[in-house]
């Protein structure tokens, strides 16, 4: 199966480097120092399940080096992706699936908005992943299971057996991929709401009683804009949350903390901004994401000078 990763950061290095190390035929699209380091120097992954060394890496910054692929999984950061997308035509013929593994309920829609709708399928993952340097991806924890719609597809089924040969990687199609990215987005929201906004790992925020009772709004915030908007969430999910959260090692922030710390521009807009958004739209208060949003909305470009 001829694979491009379109990026290759946390998610797209460490998942394009599993898929590589288990047979799978994987091209990178990358770029600046991160594309040169990999073409010099390969691709290291650093990870408790196992570290990884690519040593002969395709990479390049245009697809159309690469030429059409069967799949397609889409990870640059969300403000990256109508470039990003704009720039698939090369790698996309009429079998090709585009997977995107992309924060947020935003990215099926703008992908759609660049190649057939069909080809296009939702995918969530948990695990937690940044660029440490040029050529070297950390995973930092969490479980690398990835969940895709696309259920039944030969295509993805493929890639289910790839992954079963993979080591450190998990791949479950599910019949309702929706739920997956709504049960995610709210999730989510909250973890890079609270890890940003609190400056800390989330072992400290829980353990805190009023930092956790701040990310706990967040958290039912989200729920009520999931029901409202036609996703309810079952229940016991907030249990579920918490457990989720608690299975992290205390240390791990959210990618989004991980970048504001770095001084890189955030994805807060698809996150606490999409929650503030719905909650306008619903009539729905969200003082906790809208908080988040307009507190961290100076840094969404990236470091203020
Ligand atoms: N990291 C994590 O733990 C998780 C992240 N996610 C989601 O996955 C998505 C990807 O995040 P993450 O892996 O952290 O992102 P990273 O920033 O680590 O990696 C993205 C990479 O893609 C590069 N890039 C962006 N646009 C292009 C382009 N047009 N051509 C070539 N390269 C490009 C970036 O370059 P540059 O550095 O120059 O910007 C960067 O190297 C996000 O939506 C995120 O929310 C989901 C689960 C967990
Ligand atoms: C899974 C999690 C919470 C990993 O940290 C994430 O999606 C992110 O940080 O963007």
């Amino acid at each position: 199966m001829r694979i491009a990763m379109i990026g290759a950061g946390g998610i797209g290095g460490y998942v394009g480097a599993r898929l590589a190390e288990a047979g799978g035929d994987v091209s990178f699209i990358a770029r600046g120092a991160h594309l040169q380091a990999m073409r010099e120097g390969g691709l290291r992954i650093q990870s408790d399940i196992g570290n990884v060394f690519l040593a002969d890496v395709c990479a390049s910054d245009s697809p159309a080096d690469i030429g059409p692929v069967d799949l397609v999984i889409f990870a640059v950061k969300l403000y990256d992706s109508e470039k990003a997308a704009g720039a698939l035509g090369p790698l996309v013929s009429g079998k090709t699936r585009v997977v995107t593994l992309q924060n947020g309920i935003d990215s099926v829609g703008i992908l759609r908005r660049h190649i057939p709708s069909d080809s296009v399928i939702g995918g969530a993952t948990y695990l937690s992943g940044f660029i440490k340097q040029p050529g070297e991806v950390v995973h930092a924890g969490g479980l690398p299971h990835i969940l895709v719609g696309g259920h039944g597809d030969p295509l993805i089924k493929d890639l289910q057996a790839l992954c079963d040969r993979a080591i450190g990687l998990e791949l479950k199609p599910v019949a309702d991929i929706d739920n997956v990215l709504w049960e995610k987005f709210v999730t989510l929201a909250a973890f890079s709401g609270g890890t940003s906004l609190m400056r800390s790992g989330i072992g400290p925020i829980l353990d805190d009683p009023e930092a956790r009772i701040f990310i706990e709004q967040l958290r039912d915030e989200g729920i009520a804009i999931a029901a409202a908007a036609g996703h309810p969430l079952a229940e016991g999910f907030e249990g579920r949350v918490t457990t989720r959260w608690s299975a992290f090692p205390p240390h791990v922030k959210s990618s989004m903390a991980n970048d504001l710390e770095r001084g890189k521009p955030i994805e807060v807009a698809w996150l606490s901004g999409r929650m503030h958004e719905l909650g306008i739209k619903f009539g729905i208060a969200t003082p906790g994401h809208t908080a988040v949003f307009r507190a961290l909305h100076l840094h969404a470009a990236g470091a203020v000078p």
